[in-house]
């Protein structure tokens, strides 16, 4: 039941979590409370923040140490708006689930909950007449999921193309830049606070899919969760996989695909080599960068930064204005779309096109052997280079065939694959990528 707007009563804010984004988003909002203030159209008052511990010294928020409390539970009771910031699927849901049934909106930065459960979030939003925000979850600070869920309502979305994790690409940034490993690239993310301890979700690919998920149900009108999308992460990128693709003036990233096609929508996070020459190329560090393309607008592009305090707490604080603004004078934000139901793909029905090194022998009927692996599975060759390898005398002639494929499902391209690996004259695959963005 959603509370009588009350323009004379201050917008109740709660907050659980005083981490990173939580933090920020304490300090802003006091900061900028007259600002607020005026946007909101009423004034917006802490009620309240809920910390796993008591008794840190939390002086630099610049808050009434009274307001921190370890009772969560108690506290969502007592709110207009829920913020959750502390992350993971619990006790962050029952917290959202309980504050909804006491009336509170929610802005939540939790992309893993929205991706594993996102559903039962909007069934409760819309069960008690609240608004669900999360602007934060997917690339940070960037105004991406308001664009798709408002400006983008009235077009048809076709793909959804990005750089959606920090982590991953100041990684492969690194390896490219110079020449690093994965292990120590991954060491100096640590360093400068862009890795976790545990780097799973981000290296993995975990986070990066969950955003995918998120993305794609919003794009299409479409329930997709976490377990659609295909996930590859980032950890089999190796040197000869870089120094491959810069030889074919191309960088790899880890991408975010969502596309609509005929057949229903495809979802995938992997690493791939785009062009230099591809404005997603240039993304550079802990960046991130997003390509929309709809049937009318045509192609948009939103950079910034994707993660980071202030810069996920701007987000954050956005969502917060938003819901605050329908306490003060009524109304609701969208809620979940999902009229479309288009079917989820498999990955080996994505469209797409490989980059393959193989180990060869240097000798008559290689070629076609190896062209003939391709023509069984209807895969066409776009081109074809061969580097020779210099052995001894004693060593048989070796080559390293370079081959970039014409599009084709994914199913066909790893079959040919497979077929290849057979072959009693390829000795190895020395790198194998998809390619995209050309
Ligand atoms: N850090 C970023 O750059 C970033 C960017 C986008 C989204 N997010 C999302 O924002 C959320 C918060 O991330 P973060 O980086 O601030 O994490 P964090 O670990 O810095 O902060 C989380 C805080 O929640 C507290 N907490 C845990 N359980 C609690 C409980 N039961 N009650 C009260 N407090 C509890 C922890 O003690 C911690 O201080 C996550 O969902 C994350 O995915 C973070
Ligand atoms: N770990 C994430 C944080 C933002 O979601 C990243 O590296 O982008
Ligand atoms: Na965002």
């Amino acid at each position: 039941m959603t509370p009588e707007p009350s323009p004379t009563r201050p917008v109740r804010v709660a907050l659980l979590g005083a981490g990173v984004v939580g933090g920020a988003v304490a300090r802003l909002l006091t900061e900028h409370a007259d600002d607020m203030r005026a946007r909101v159209g009423g004034s917006l008052e802490i009620v309240g923040i809920a910390v796993r511990r008591a008794g840190r010294d939390r002086s630099d928020l610049g808050l009434d140490p009274s307001l921190f409390t370890t009772d969560a539970d108690e506290l969502v009771t007592r709110a207009d708006v829920v913020v959750e910031v502390i992350g993971g699927i619990e006790p962050a849901r029952s917290l959202i689930l309980r504050a909804m049934e006491h009336g509170a909106s929610v802005v939540t930065a939790n992309k893993a909950l929205l991706a594993e459960d996102g559903p039962t979030l909007y069934d409760a939003a819309a069960e008690h007449g609240v608004d669900l925000y999360y602007e934060a979850a997917v690339a940070g600070a960037i105004p991406l999921l308001r664009p798709l869920r408002e400006s983008l309502a009235g077009d048809e979305v076709r793909t959804v193309l990005g750089i959606v994790n920090g982590t991953t690409n100041y990684v492969l940034d690194k390896m490219d830049t110079t020449g690093a490993g994965f292990a120590d690239a991954v060491e100096q993310a640590q360093a400068l606070g862009y890795a976790e301890a545990d780097p799973t979700a981000d290296v993995e690919g975990f986070d990066a899919a969950a955003k995918a998920a998120i993305l794609a149900s919003l794009a299409f009108h479409t329930r997709v969760s976490g377990v659609d999308v295909h996930r590859e992460g980032i950890t089999e990128v190796t040197a000869a996989d870089i120094a491959a693709a810069r030889e074919m003036d191309c960088v790899v990233k880890l991408l975010a695909i969502c596309e609509r096609t005929d057949a229903g929508v495809s979802v995938r996070v992997h690493p791939a080599m785009i062009p230099r020459s591809h404005p997603l190329a240039g993304v550079r560090e802990a960046f991130n960068a997003v390509f929309v393309e709809a049937d009318a607008a045509g192609q948009l592009m939103f950079y910034g930064r994707g993660a980071g305090g202030d810069p996920t707490a701007s987000a954050v604080l956005g969502d917060i204005v938003a819901v605050a603004r329908h306490r003060v004078g009524g109304g609701l934000g969208p809620g979940e779309s999902t009229y479309a139901d288009l079917p989820v793909l498999e990955m080996g029905q994505a469209v797409t096109r490989y980059h393959i090194s193989l180990d060869v022998e240097d000798r008559s009927g290689v070629l076609a052997q190896v062209a003939a692996a391709f023509a069984e599975h209807d895969v066409s060759i776009e081109t074809v280079r061969q580097q020779l390898v210099p052995g001894t005398a004693s060593q048989s002639a070796r080559a390293n065939l370079i081959i970039v494929t014409h599009t084709a499902t994914d199913a066909a391209l790893s079959s040919t694959v497979e077929r290849l690996r057979t072959l009693d004259v390829v000795r190895g695959v020395n790198s194998l990528m998809r390619v995209e963005g050309s």
